[in-house]
C-alpha cells in the first residue's frame, strides 16, 4: 500500500524538462497551433476562399517539399483523399504554390489556354541559357551575316523564342511520315543488328552467369534498356555520339551525364546528327548561348528519347510473359502476319529489312495494341506541368501569377470512374472491349495541348517493333526463383516518366527455330 502511494506520488511530480524548457514548448505549440488555424482554416475562409486551398503540413517554409522529392504520387493521394472535392487543392512545394488539378475539364482548359502557360523549362540550364531561348531572337543576333544564316530570324515571321521554334522542329522531324519513315527504317536496321544471336549471346550488359551457348538467360529489365535505347539512339544520332557516350544513358549518375555533356560539346558538325539536332545546336550557337548550355538542352531530348520507352517495352513483356498464355499466343500469331514468306519476285535482302511489317503491326494487331495501351495507362507517372504567367482561373479557382499547374495523369489513369472498378489492376481486355477507350477524356499517356509529346509515334513504332522482333527471334521463358510473382511498380524511386519495376525478371533466350540470323 505504501509503496503504491510513493509510486503515485513519483509520477504525479515526475517531470522529464526543466520548468524553462516547458514554458518554450507550450509557446511554441501554440504558435504553431495558432498558424494552423490561421494558415489553412482562417485565411481560405476570410480571406482567398477563390483560391485553391492548400493542403496543411506540418512545417513552415519547408512545407510539402520533402514528401514531393520522395513520393509525388503519395501526397497527391493524400490530397485527394482530404479534399472530397474534384477541386483544385495546392501543395506548397520548394517555397512555390503547385496547384493539382483534379478534374480532366481542368486539364483540358489549362491545355487550351496557351497565354497563361509556359511548357517545359529546360533544368540544369543557366539562367542567362534560360533568358536567351526564350528571348526575342532579333535582339540576340544582331549581325547580318549571321542573321542571313538563322532559321530563327529567316523562318520566323512572329519572331518567337528558341523554344517555341524547336517544339515545331520537333513536330516537322518526327511526326512528318517521310522523317518518321527515315527515322523507324535506321531503327530497324540496329534492331535488326542488335537481336541477332550472335549480337545478344554476347552482350555483357544483360547477360546473365547461367548463360550457355544453346540459350542464355538475360535481366529483362537491362535487355529492355539496352536494346531499345541503344537502337533508337543510333537511330537518332548515328554512330558519332554512340562513341562518346557511356552505354546507359539514362543510368542517372552526375559522371555520366557530364560526360555525355562533354561529348556533345566536343561533337563536330555534320558527325550522323539528324537535321533536327544540327539545327538545335546551330541556332542555339547563333543565339550566343554557351555551349554547356547547348549540350544540357540536347541531353533533355537525349532524355525523353531513352527513358520511357524501355520501361514501357519492359512491363509489356514481363506481362506477356507473366499473363495468360493465351494472351501471348494471340500476339504472337498476331506478329507473325508482320513477317510474311517473301514473294518469289522479291529479292531476299530488300524483304529481309522491310521486316517487322510495321503497317501489319500497327493496324492489325490488336491485342498487341490493347496492352500498349494498358501499359502506358498503368505504369505513365507523367505529370504535365505548366506556370501561370498571367492571372486566370481553372476550374472556378483563382490561379495567382507564377503559381505551377499540375495535372497528375496517371491519377486520371487510376479512376474509377473513367476505368472502372478494376482501374488498379492490369487488364489490356479493357481496350479490347472498348475500342474506344484510349480516345477517353482522362487517357493522356503522351499529355496534350502545345506540348503533346511529338516523339508518341516513333515511340510506338519502337516498341512494337521491339516486342515483335524479340517474340519472333526467341523462345522466353520466366526463370528463377520468384518466376511466378510479377513486378510491381516501384513507387519508392521518384519518377517524372515510365516507372519502372520493383524487381528484375530473368528470362532464358533461346533462338526460335524459324529464324535464320
Ligand atoms: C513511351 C514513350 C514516351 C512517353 C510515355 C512520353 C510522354 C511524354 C509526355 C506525357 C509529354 C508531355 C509533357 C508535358 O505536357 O509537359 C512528353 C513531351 C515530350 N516528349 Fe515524350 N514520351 C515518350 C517518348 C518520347 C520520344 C521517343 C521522344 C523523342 C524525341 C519524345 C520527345 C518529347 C519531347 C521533345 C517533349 C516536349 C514537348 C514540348 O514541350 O513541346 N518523347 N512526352
Amino acid at each position: 500500500m505504501l509503496t503504491d502511494s510513493l509510486y503515485l506520488h513519483n509520477v504525479w511530480t515526475w517531470n522529464p524538462f526543466p520548468v524553462s524548457i516547458t514554458i518554450v514548448l507550450i509557446v511554441v505549440s501554440v504558435v504553431w497551433l495558432s498558424w494552423r488555424l490561421w494558415r489553412f482554416t482562417l485565411v481560405p475562409l476570410l480571406l482567398r476562399p477563390d483560391e485553391p486551398k492548400v493542403l496543411p503540413y506540418w512545417i513552415p517554409f519547408i512545407g510539402h517539399t520533402w514528401q514531393f522529392v520522395r513520393n509525388p504520387e503519395t501526397l497527391i493521394n493524400s490530397g485527394y483523399a482530404y479534399f472530397g472535392s474534384s477541386q483544385p487543392f495546392a501543395l506548397c512545394v520548394a517555397g512555390r504554390r503547385a496547384v493539382v488539378l483534379r478534374d480532366v475539364a481542368d486539364v483540358a482548359a489549362v491545355w487550351k489556354n496557351t497565354e497563361a502557360a509556359l511548357s517545359f523549362d529546360p533544368f540544369g540550364i543557366s539562367r542567362g541559357g534560360l533568358r536567351r531561348v526564350f528571348a526575342d531572337p532579333r535582339a540576340l543576333i544582331p549581325d547580318e551575316e549571321t542573321r542571313a544564316k538563322a532559321l530563327l530570324i529567316r523562318e520566323n515571321p512572329r519572331n518567337e523564342g528558341y523554344m517555341n521554334l524547336e517544339r515545331d522542329w520537333f513536330r516537322a522531324q518526327l511526326l512528318a511520315p517521310e522523317a518518321l519513315a527515315r527515322l523507324q527504317r535506321r531503327y530497324r536496321a540496329h534492331l535488326g543488328g542488335s537481336l541477332a544471336w550472335d549480337a545478344v549471346s554476347r552482350n555483357t550488359v544483360y547477360l546473365l552467369p547461367s548463360s550457355g551457348t544453346v540459350s542464355v538467360s538475360v535481366s529483362l529489365r537491362l535487355f529492355c534498356r539496352y536494346t531499345v535505347s541503344h537502337c533508337s539512339t543510333l537511330a537518332f544520332f548515328g554512330r558519332g555520339l554512340q562513341r562518346r557516350l557511356p552505354p546507359f544513358l539514362a543510368r542517372g549518375s552526375h559522371a555520366a551525364k557530364d560526360r555525355a555533356m562533354d561529348g556533345l560539346v566536343a561533337q563536330e558538325e555534320g558527325d550522323g546528327l539528324e537535321w533536327l539536332f544540327k539545327t538545335m545546336i546551330q541556332e542555339l550557337g547563333y543565339l550566343g548561348v554557351a555551349e554547356r548550355d547547348v549540350a544540357g538542352i540536347v541531353m533533355i531530348i537525349i532524355w525523353a528519347i531513352n527513358n520511357n520507352a524501355h520501361k514501357i517495352a519492359f512491363w509489356i513483356l514481363a506481362h506477356l510473359l507473366h499473363g495468360p498464355p493465351a494472351y501471348l499466343a494471340a500476339v504472337r500469331a498476331e506478329i507473325s502476319a508482320a513477317y510474311s514468306p517473301p514473294s518469289p519476285e522479291s529479292k531476299g535482302e530488300e524483304e529481309e529489312e522491310s521486316r517487322p511489317d510495321l503497317d501489319v503491326l500497327l493496324r492489325a494487331c490488336p491485342h498487341l495494341d490493347a496492352i500498349w495501351y494498358e501499359a502506358l495507362r498503368l505504369y505513365n507517372a507523367t505529370s504535365a506541368v505548366r506556370e501561370a504567367v498571367a492571372p486566370c482561373t481553372v476550374g472556378g479557382k483563382q490561379i495567382r501569377v507564377g503559381d505551377q499547374l499540375v495535372a497528375p495523369f496517371r491519377q486520371f489513369h487510376l479512376d474509377q470512374g473513367i476505368f472502372g472498378a478494376d482501374a488498379a489492376e492490369f487488364n489490356p481486355d479493357r481496350f479490347l472491349e472498348n475500342k474506344n477507350l484510349q480516345r477517353t477524356k482522362g487517357y493522356a499517356p503522351f499529355g496534350g495541348g502545345h506540348t503533346y509529346c511529338p516523339g508518341r509515334l516513333f515511340a510506338q513504332r519502337e516498341i512494337y517493333m521491339f516486342i515483335a522482333e524479340t517474340l519472333w527471334r526467341f523462345e522466353l521463358e520466366v526463370v528463377g526463383e520468384e518466376k511466378r510473382r510479377m513486378p510491381q511498380v516501384d513507387t519508392n524511386t521518384p519518377s517524372a516518366a515510365a516507372m519502372g519495376p520493383d524487381r528484375d525478371v530473368v528470362v532464358q533466350l533461346r533462338p526460335r527455330a524459324i529464324i535464320h540470323n
